[in-house]
C-alpha cells in the first residue's frame, strides 16, 4: 500500500505537531481543522499559535475546513479529543475507502459507554483499517524534532510495517504491534495516574511516595488492560510504561499539572476552569471507576483520582485511605 498522502484530522498540538512527523517523513500533509482562523493560520503564516506555539511549520503543511478532501488522504489520522470522534466518523463515513488505514491518535475512552476509541471507529467505520499511535509524546518536543519513540498498533502486521514506514524517521521512531487494544488503554488510563502524581507533587509528599505511586499505579494499569484484554507485554511497552513515566514524571504533562493544582489545594473545577487545551485523564478516571464496577477489578489510584476531581472527597482524606488500605502482598 503506498500511504504518500496523510490526512490528519484535528489541528490542536498533538494533530499539529503530527503534521511535522509526516512531513519530516517525505509526506505530503493535510491538516482538517475545526477553527476558520486556525486553518488560514496555518495556510498564510504557517503557524499554529493556539495550540502549538512557538514552531514554525512547513510550508508545504496545508489546512483545510473539508472533510471530503482531507478524506482523499492515503492515510487519515484522527487527533481530536475522544469526544468529537462519533461525529467525526459520521462526517468521514462517505468518503472512506475499503481498507483506508484510520490511525487514532488521540488517548481515552468514551466516557458514556466505556468503550475505547478503536471499537467505536471499527463499528462507525467498517470500511477503514483502524490502528492505534500511542506512546510517551509531548507534541512541544516531537514538533521540535527530538527524538521520539511510539507503539503503532494494528490487527495487521503488514499494516503496522506500513505506517511506521510512512511516519518514522530519524527522530521519530513507530514500532509495531499487534495488540491494539493494550496500546490503546496505555495511552488513555496513564492519563489517570499523571494526576494522581501530580497531586503527591503539589501536596509536597516527596520523591519517595511519588515512585511508590507510579509503581502501583502501573500495577493498576496492568490490571485493569489485561482485563480488558490488553497483553501485559504491552504495557510494559511504548504506550504502557513509557507513557507512565513520560506523563508522571513532568508538570509539562496537562494531566499531572491538573493533579499538581489540586495537590496544592486548589479546587478541580478551579483548575479546569479556562483550560482551552484537554485533560483527557478527567473523563478517563469516571470511565473507569464506572468499567470496574461492572467487571469487578481493583482500581484504589483511580477510584481516588475520581473521587478527589468529582468533589466526593478531599485530597487528604483520598491520600489518607490510599494508605489505611490493608496490608497486602506485592504481586
Ligand atoms: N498534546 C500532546 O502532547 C499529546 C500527545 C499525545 C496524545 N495527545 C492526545 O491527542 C488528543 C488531542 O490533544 P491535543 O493536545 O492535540 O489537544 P489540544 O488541547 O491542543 O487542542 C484541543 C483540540 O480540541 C479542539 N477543540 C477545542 N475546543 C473545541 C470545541 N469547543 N469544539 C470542538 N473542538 C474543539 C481543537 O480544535 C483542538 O483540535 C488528546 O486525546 C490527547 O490526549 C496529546
Ligand atoms: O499533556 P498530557 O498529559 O495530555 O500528555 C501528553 C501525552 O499524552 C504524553 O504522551
Amino acid at each position: 500500500m503506498q500511504l504518500q498522502s496523510v490526512g490528519i484530522i484535528g489541528a490542536g498540538a498533538w494533530g499539529t505537531a503530527l503534521a511535522t512527523v509526516a512531513r519530516r517523513a517525505g509526506r505530503d500533509v493535510l491538516l482538517w481543522a475545526h477553527e476558520p482562523e486556525t486553518i488560514s493560520a496555518i495556510n498564510d503564516s504557517h503557524r499554529n499559535e493556539v495550540f502549538l506555539p512557538g514552531v514554525a511549520l512547513d510550508p508545504a503543511i496545508e489546512a483545510t475546513g473539508r472533510f471530503n478532501e482531507v478524506a482523499t488522504c492515503d492515510l487519515l489520522l484522527m487527533v481530536r479529543p475522544r469526544q468529537h470522534l462519533r461525529a467525526i466518523a459520521g462526517e468521514l463515513k462517505p468518503y472512506v475507502r475499503e481498507g483506508q488505514p484510520f490511525l487514532i491518535c488521540a488517548k481515552g475512552i468514551e466516557q458514556a459507554t466505556g468503550r475505547l476509541m478503536s471499537q467505536i471507529a471499527a463499528e462507525l467505520l467498517p470500511a477503514a483499517a483502524i490502528a492505534v499511535l500511542s506512546g510517551p509524546s509531548f507534541a512541544a518536543d516531537v514538533a521540535r524534532g527530538l527524538p521520539a519513540a511510539v507503539t503503532l498498533a494494528t490487527g495487521e502486521e503488514e499494516l503496522g510495517r506500513e505506517l511506521s514506514h510512512a511516519l518514522s524517521s530519524p527522530p521519530f521512531r513507530g514500532y509495531w504491534s499487534g495488540d491494539v487494544l493494550g496500546a490503546e488503554i496505555g495511552g488513555a488510563v496513564k492519563n489517570v495516574y499523571a494526576i494522581a502524581a501530580g497531586i503527591v507533587v503539589g501536596k509536597e509528599l516527596g520523591e519517595s511516595a511519588k515512585a511508590g505511586l507510579v509503581t502501583r499505579s502501573f500495577a493498576e494499569m496492568a490490571r485493569f488492560a489485561v482485563a480488558l484484554g490488553g497483553k501485559l507485554e504491552t504495557l510494559i511497552g511504548l504506550s504502557g510504561l513509557g507513557d507512565l513515566v513520560l506523563t508522571c514524571g513532568s508538570p509539562k504533562s496537562r494531566n499531572m499539572s491538573l493533579g499538581v493544582a489540586l495537590g496544592e489545594g486548589m479546587s478541580a473545577e478551579e483548575a479546569l476552569s479556562g483550560r482551552l487545551t484537554v485533560t483527557e485523564g478527567v473523563a478517563t478516571a469516571r470511565a473507569m471507576v464506572e468499567i470496574a464496577q461492572v467487571r469487578g477489578i481493583e482500581l484504589p489510584i483511580a477510584e481516588a483520582v475520581h473521587a478527589v476531581i468529582t468533589g466526593q472527597t478531599s485530597v487528604d482524606a483520598a491520600i489518607e485511605s490510599l494508605l489505611s488500605r490493608p496490608l497486602r502482598s506485592e504481586l
